[in-house]
């Protein structure tokens, strides 16, 4: 029985080598898969890993019609077994029902890879779609950690260093070391705690106010 499942994490979590391991492990079989991706950091129609893998893949466009590109394929006379869909919290809601139609009435395997929320805490609209419809939601077991040492939930976006909440929803970007934090003009991501998150104290706000306690009672 085919199925549509879920792989969902914060940024950062091993979800685009999850992907590529899984689409190779498939393959590897004799299954023949076609692998999505929108917005890769890699560029467009990449599908990259922060393990330096990269593979080409089909970037999705906003009129990208899954069941359309399967049944192109199909008609070409060549199979499709499952599809990996990675970068999949940038997909609209109806190219996910796509998907899961994909799955009920052609039962093709639809693995979906992205992170569950946006940096100010809330759902895009593709992975909420996808917890909708899925028949399996996985989080990944990479542990991914604030910087107090707990794991991370959610995401933050840092401009000049500095933690915000507002702005686009989508904004292409890396997560940063701390030796990037307050570079200039530098859009960039942190993964955190949601106390951390909530109270809007990144690794560097915290250590701006370690630094100032420490002056105070040197
Ligand atoms: N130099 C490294 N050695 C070992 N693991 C690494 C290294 N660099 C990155 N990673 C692993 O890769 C993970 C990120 O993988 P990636 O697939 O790019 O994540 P995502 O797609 O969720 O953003 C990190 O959580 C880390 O476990
Ligand atoms: C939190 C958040 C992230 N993004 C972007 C940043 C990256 O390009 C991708 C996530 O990629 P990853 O492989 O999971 O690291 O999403 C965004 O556009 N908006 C956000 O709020």
């Amino acid at each position: 029985m085919a199925e549509l499942v879920f792989f969902t994490g914060t940024m950062d979590s091993g979800k685009s080598t999850l992907a590529l391991q899984t689409d190779h492990n498939y393959t590897a079989r004799g299954r023949r898969g076609l692998i999505f991706t929108r917005g890769d950091r890699a560029g467009v129609a990449r599908l990259s890993s922060r393990l330096g893998l990269e593979v080409h893949a089909r970037e999705v466009l906003d009129d990208t019609d899954f069941w359309a590109e399967v049944h192109a394929e199909r008609r070409a006379g060549h199979a499709v077994d499952h599809l990996v869909c990675d970068e999949a919290q940038f997909y609209s809601p109806r190219q996910v029902e796509q998907l899961a139609r994909l799955v009920d009435e052609t039962e093709i395997d639809v693995f979906a890879f992205g992170i569950t929320t946006d940096f100010r805490t809330r759902l895009f609209p593709g992975s909420a779609r996808l917890f909708e419809l899925a028949d399996r939601i996985e989080v990944l077991q990479v542990q991914s950690l604030c910087w107090c040492g707990a794991r991370a939930t959610h995401n933050a976006r840092t401009v000049d260093g500095v933690m915000v909440t507002e702005g686009d929803q989508v904004v292409i970007g890396d997560t940063a070391d701390d030796s990037d934090a307050g570079a200039t003009g530098d859009t960039a991501y942190e993964v955190l705690c949601r106390r951390h998150h909530m109270r809007h104290m990144t690794a560097a706000t915290a250590r701006r106010r370690s630094t100032a306690a420490e002056s105070l009672w040197p």
